[in-house]
């Protein structure tokens, strides 16, 4: 089965119709002012609605408050909502359930008691996302643009899926697939010429190292819609 690629940190219509040309499955936009990938709502808003039904439109938020949610689910309608903060699971179900949405719960793994931790999500999040430790001294918990030892997920359970993130670009894609319970993949800063700067020609570079590797997403199809 062709994984679902989440291009994420999208904020100009070239980089994303580049994406959606190779077959992105989802399309991420950050809620971060501290990012600089970071989107005013109305800005998402605009590109949610460039973006259609053509992909799944994710937002990213971190320890967001009701309020901030309230006004994404509001404008942007976002298909999936993934929160890459300290949220618990309680936290997770509680925004499942108040914003009908299904969630992506973000864990930052760097040691075998982050792998342990992944379990506890597993009952509430409609969707794991496997991402690397911020780095010391970086202002942003996600997209730093460097990876973790994937070796760490031999201790999952059997059976664990996941979508996969953290320094993923051309050159080490090919290594990431096969894994065991990887279901997808996510990836932001190896599509980028700067922080925050998507770049179309490192996207096809991207999507030309997955087809390389035999892993032809399909443009408009994506694997799974909801869980898992
Ligand atoms: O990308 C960001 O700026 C960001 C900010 C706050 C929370 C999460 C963020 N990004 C997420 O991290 C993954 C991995 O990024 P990278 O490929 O290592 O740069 C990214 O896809 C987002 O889901």
């Amino acid at each position: 089965m062709a994984l679902d690629i989440k291009t994420c940190g999208m904020k100009d219509e070239a980089a994303i119709e580049a994406a959606l040309s190779r077959g992105a499955s989802h399309v991420g936009f950050i809620s971060f002012p501290r990012s600089p990938r970071h989107l005013e709502i109305e800005a998402m808003a605009a590109l949610r609605r460039l973006v259609g039904s053509r992909a799944l439109v994710t937002v990213v938020a971190v320890d967001p408050d009701d309020a901030l949610l309230d006004k994404i689910v509001a404008s942007v309608s976002p298909d999936w909502l993934q929160l890459h903060g300290h949220e618990t699971p309680e936290r997770v179900l509680e925004v499942k359930q108040r914003f009908s949405r299904p969630v992506m719960k973000a864990v930052s793994i760097g040691s075998a008691e982050d792998v342990g931790r992944v379990a506890t999500y597993l009952p509430v999040a409609d969707r794991l996302l496997l991402d690397a430790k911020r780095p010391k001294g970086s202002a942003l918990p996600g997209g730093n643009g460097v990876s973790f030892d994937w070796r760490l997920l031999d201790a999952l359970d059997d059976g664990t899926l996941y979508m996969l993130s953290g320094g993923l670009d051309a050159g080490n894609v090919g290594g990431a697939l096969g894994r065991r319970g990887v279901t997808g993949l996510d990836v932001s800063s190896g599509l980028e010429s700067a922080p925050g700067v998507k770049d179309v020609s490192l996207i096809h570079r991207f999507f030309d190292a997955l087809e390389a590797a035999g892993q032809a997403p399909a443009p408009g199809k994506t694997q799974e819609r909801k869980a898992s």
